[in-house]
């Protein structure tokens, strides 16, 4: 009876535990936004040499994110963050024109990938607060998401160090994580995650 109620409870509110992986290029902003989502505030980042987990609650969803570092040495290993995970938060550095073709490479392999053909895409158009940065409409170009009309997505303009977009993207994921999973569609591929 308990259980029953318990599952009740959490269909009506929603109370969701979903698994996400933050990837980006180094230096996009990913840390800067896991830092300012959980605690609010900013330290100093250094760059990423493995990974940051952080459980941040928004609107009745528990969202476990991944922050894997981003540098080039390090992306062969983002794959290994890919089972059994909801959602992509993939961050972009809007003002990094030199390697934005590098940054819509390095998104395509990962939502190319088997495992995580399922998961919805948010992608932080990070960076606006610098003068002549890329626009969201101009980085969902270069990402190629108009062609991706299977899949759940959405650009979000976004300045990490001011906190701005942050939670305006997690609105977005929260909606379309719940959406998918009441009309019974998968979000995740794959069995329990084995790097820890
Ligand atoms: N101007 C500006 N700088 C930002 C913004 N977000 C992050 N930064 C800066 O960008 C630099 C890199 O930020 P990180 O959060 O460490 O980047 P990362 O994606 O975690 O990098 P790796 O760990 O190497 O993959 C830092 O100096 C941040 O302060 C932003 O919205 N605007
Ligand atoms: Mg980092």
């Amino acid at each position: 009876m308990g259980q029953t109620f318990r599952k009740l409870f959490d269909s009506l509110f929603g109370n969701k535990e979903m698994r996400v992986v933050m990837l980006g290029l180094d230096a996009a902003g990913k840390t800067t936004i896991l830092f300012k989502l959980h605690i609010g505030e900013i330290l100093s980042t250094v760059p990423t040499i493995g990974f940051n987990v952080e459980k941040v609650q928004y609107k009745n969803v528990v969202f476990t994110v991944w922050d894997v570092g981003g540098q080039e040495k390090l992306r062969p290993l983002w794959k290994h963050y890919f089972s059994s995970t909801d959602a992509l938060i993939y961050v972009v550095d809007s003002f990094d024109k030199d390697r934005i073709d590098k940054a819509a490479l390095e998104f395509q392999a990962i939502v190319n990938d088997p495992l995580m053909r399922n998961s919805a895409i948010l992608v932080f158009a990070n960076k606006q607060d610098m003068k002549g940065a890329m626009s969201p409409t101009e980085i969902c170009a270069v990402l190629g998401l108009g062609k991706m009309r299977d899949r759940r997505w959405h650009v979000q303009a976004a300045c990490a160090i001011k906190g701005e977009g942050l939670y305006e993207g997690l609105d977005w994921l929260a909606a379309t994580l719940k959406h998918m999973q009441a009309v019974g569609v998968p979000t995740s591929v794959g069995g329990p995650r084995t790097v820890s």
